[in-house]
């Protein structure tokens, strides 16, 4: 049962509109009660005036929430968490985490809460967490807020990779608080509302470690084996099977992101979840033209994550984590060290599976090995012939059905496209796969802006729209050519912030 009054902050909702009566919302504190060395009991900061600018109905479906009720005044206060289920033990999680490849020992939701987990229509606990709600004591020097525009960044983002099939957390809710936000100028304040397999990190195990207990290093894993890979538990030696399907998640979802082009932008371990999913949607982006060398963060000055970079650091950032398990997986440091090596070996390997796989179905030959010296070449042409990724494998499924115009406008600039062309057309590709996992909506990054712009502005019409074409990113919708088509010229060159 929620605490707290009939309070109607939703937009929409006046005073005296009927509050749908309390729910039994039961919340667990799984991670609270089993790992209280890696959560500081916390509370939400209060709003001053709240406004629910966007709800998921799809996620709230998938947690048991009602999508209406959040909506009330007591729904929008779980949502800044600031009324909880009784019983419920918010937390801000503890973690460490190489940031650019320099550790910092203690970071730590410095702005966010987990509020506690869920159960999810399949019977799995999942994480509801907050984010912009205040500071803890993880905040260092910062204020513990977040702006509305960077918070619905992560809402459509999320929302769009959700769609496309790619491990994520979610996004259940954006909530302004009408407190205003000091970056460079004064902003909106937001809290989002995020509802994920769990909120484990790299850094979650590197903080496990740097305390030297091996103890609660255990439980920790014990803990990640039963949320996210529980086969681990039956096997001969359990924590290198966590490390294994670690891995291998990790190869799955960066073969994920390379294939529809997505750029996370800081990679830090702290930001690399234990489930696989996708997390922590600050600086990312889309590519446009393909490049490997697409770095689009102000701040990743090195191109450390860059978009060609994404499977090293990844299996940089799988090297911390087995460092942080060592003392788990062999009582012999040497062995140790071989069994991880060993594991961590096999992340180019599922990697490299995973991107073939992808690249095949891509190219409307899925399962066919033939197909893979011509994946790598058409990685060739969309680089010198400055190809839009996404709009490049449209027009070929165009081509595959016989109209090979769009496609020969497209790469007009890429020399050998004609004798590619006519070597793949004479697989036979089958057109409708292509564009059952080709997207022809992504989240392009002129159109966020244009969207996040709007709503910071109070006009959330533009993001509403974006959120309807990438939630079906793979048909297409008469009305909908803008969100198809790659950013004008004068768009110029993008750059994401992280001062989220
Ligand atoms: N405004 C802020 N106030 C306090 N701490 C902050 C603030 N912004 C970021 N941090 C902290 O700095 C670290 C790095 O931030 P980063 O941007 O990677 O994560 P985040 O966006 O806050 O959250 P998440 O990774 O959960 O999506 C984290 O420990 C985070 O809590
Ligand atoms: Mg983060």
């Amino acid at each position: 049962m929620l605490r707290g009054g009939e309070r109607a902050y939703a937009a929409g909702v006046s005073i005296a509109s009927p509050i749908v009566p309390d729910r039994d919302i039961r919340l667990d504190n799984r991670f609270a009660s089993e790992l209280p060395e890696l959560g500081v009991a916390w509370k939400a900061q209060e709003p001053v005036e709240a406004r629910l600018l966007a709800v998921d109905e799809d996620v709230a479906a998938e947690v048991g929430l009602d999508p209406a009720w959040l909506r009330t005044g007591d729904g929008v206060r779980l949502l800044l968490g600031v009324d909880v289920p009784a019983g419920a033990t918010p937390v801000a999680q503890a973690y460490s985490g190489h940031q650019f490849g320099r550790y910092s020992p203690r970071l730590g939701d410095g702005r966010a809460l987990l509020l506690g987990e869920l159960t999810g229509a399949d019977g799995r606990l999942l994480d509801l967490h907050l984010k912009g709600s205040g500071r803890t004591p993880f905040a260092r020097g910062g204020d513990g807020l977040a702006a509305v525009g960077p918070m619905l960044r992560e809402y459509v983002v999320s929302r769009a990779m959700a769609a496309l099939g790619i491990p994520t957390t979610r996004a259940l809710a954006v909530v302004a608080t009408g407190r205003a936000v000091r970056r460079e100028t004064l902003l909106p304040g937001a809290v989002l509302a995020r509802v994920a397999a769990s909120h484990l990190r790299v850094g979650s195990f590197q903080y496990a470690r740097s305390i030297d207990d091996t103890e609660l290093l255990r439980r920790l894993a014990d803990h990640a084996i039963a949320r996210h890979h529980p086969t681990a538990a039956g096997e001969a030696e359990p924590y290198a099977a966590l490390l294994r399907g670690v891995v291998e998640a990790q190869a799955s979802l960066i073969a994920k992101w390379m294939l529809v082009g997505f750029v996370h932008g800081v990679m830090n371990t702290d930001n690399m979840t234990i489930s696989g999913e996708t997390i922590d949607y600050g600086p990312c982006a889309f590519l446009d033209v393909y490049d490997p060398a697409t770095v689009y963060s102000s701040i990743d000055e090195g191109g450390r994550y860059a978009f060609g970079n994404q499977p090293v650091v990844a299996q940089w950032n799988l090297a911390r984590l087995a460092e942080a398990m060592l003392p788990l997986l062999h009582e012999d440091e040497q062995q140790a060290v071989t069994v991880a090596q060993d594991l961590l070996d096999g992340f180019r390997v599922a990697f490299a599976a995973a991107w073939s796989a992808g690249l095949r179905a891509k190219l409307g030959r899925a399962g066919d090995e033939q197909a893979d010296p011509l994946g790598d070449e058409l990685l060739t042409l969309l680089q010198t012939g400055r190809v839009d990724l996404t709009s490049g494998f449209r027009a070929l499924a165009h081509a595959a059905r016989g109209d090979t115009a769009p496609a020969r406008r497209l790469f007009s600039g890429a020399d050998g496209f004609e004798a590619w062309l006519t070597r793949w057309l004479a697989l036979a590709p089958d057109a409708d796969a292509m564009d059952r996992v080709n997207p022809l909506y992504i989240p392009r990054n002129h159109l966020v802006e244009e969207a996040l712009a709007a709503a910071t502005g109070g006009d959330l019409g533009p993001l509403h729209e974006l959120v309807a074409a990438v939630s079906a990113p793979y048909e297409p919708r008469p009305g909908r050519e803008r969100y198809a088509a790659p950013a004008p010229e004068d768009f110029g060159t993008y750059r994401t912030f992280c001062g989220t």
